[in-house]
């Protein structure tokens, strides 16, 4: 049975393991969580998924088939080195952590199969939009497993490690976006008057619909948008404002900033 070590237990691990077990990919008796201090968060998941709890370092981190590393990156160095005595040399190492390079973790830990994955945390609900790269160290026999593993827990797109950078401003860090923007419509909303609950749930409804309407695939975003703005009528007067307010330079600079601090995270952390 794959043995699966998540080392770092907050908020990624917690929507992958959400992931996983919902789609009973992996059965919680092989799945354990070991963090840096948090024995709370430790028994929170053990009571919420049934996962295992590390007791025994040694024993579960020589046993893993899989390692996911998720703690944030400033944390890396630290895991990273207390890990690397432990590792057999067939363990495969899945790595959500932003901007840390396969060079990086392999100075710690030795060349070895080593993934990195951008996921986000709709993983939780089974719809991450994730993207992977690995070394050449993963089996050609090994990738298919690790995509369906991901699968379980939404999309994948296997990318060239370069690119994870803006997949981690565009997908990684997306979902923050779009919540910001929940935020700011529905109270834009309720200051007109509507009551907090229709406002949500027309505002959710909305990107639902706008988004199987994407997913078609048959009709560019800029044709669906020109379809809902008719000349003169409600939906021009109000794209205008966002264009007056430059809110495409805004997203611009939302990318641009993002993956350049993914850059900077993987510099700053680099051995
Ligand atoms: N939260 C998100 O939406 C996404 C996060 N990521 C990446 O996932 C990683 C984790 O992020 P979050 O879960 O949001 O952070 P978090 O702060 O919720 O969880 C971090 C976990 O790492 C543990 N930790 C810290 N130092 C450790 C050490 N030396 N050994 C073992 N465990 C240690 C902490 O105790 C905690 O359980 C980050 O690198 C982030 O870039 C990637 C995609 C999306
Ligand atoms: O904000 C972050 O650094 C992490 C990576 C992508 C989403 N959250």
């Amino acid at each position: 049975m794959t043995k699966i070590v998540f080392v770092g237990a907050g908020a990624m691990a917690e929507a992958i393991i959400h992931g996983l077990t919902k789609e009973k990919i992996i059965s919680p008796e092989s799945i354990y969580v070991t963090n840096k201090s948090d024995e709370n968060q430790l028994n929170y998941l053990k009571e919420r998924y049934n996962v295992q709890i590390v007791c025994d370092q040694k024993k579960a981190l020589t046993e893993a088939n899989i390692i996911f590393l998720a703690m944030k990156p400033k944390d890396a160095n630290e895991a990273l080195t207390s890990l690397a005595p432990y590792l057999n040399n067939n363990t495969t190492i899945i790595s959500v952590i932003a901007g840390i390079s396969i060079q990086t973790i392999t100075n710690s830990l030795g060349n070895r199969p080593i993934a990195r994955v951008m996921p986000n945390t709709s993983a939780a609900v089974g719809m991450s939009a994730s993207a992977v790269c690995w070394n050449e160290l993963i089996p050609e026999a090994s990738k298919l497993p690790i995509i369906n593993l991901l699968e379980s827990i939404g999309s994948v797109k296997v990318v060239a490690e370069e690119d994870l950078h803006v997949v981690t401003a565009l997908s990684g860090s997306g979902p923050a976006y779009l919540y910001y923007f929940a935020e700011q419509f529905e109270s834009a909303a309720i200051e007109h008057g509507l009551n907090k609950v229709d406002a949500r749930q027309l505002f959710i409804q909305t990107m639902e619909g706008a988004t199987q309407m994407l997913k078609k695939g048959d009709v560019e975003p800029e044709e669906l948008r020109r379809k809902v703005t008719s000349p003169g009528g409600t939906t021009e007067a109000g794209l205008e404002q966002l264009m007056e307010h430059k809110v495409n330079e805004a997203i611009f600079a939302c990318i641009n900033a993002a993956q350049n601090r993914s850059r900077e995270l993987g510099k700053l952390f680099e051995t």
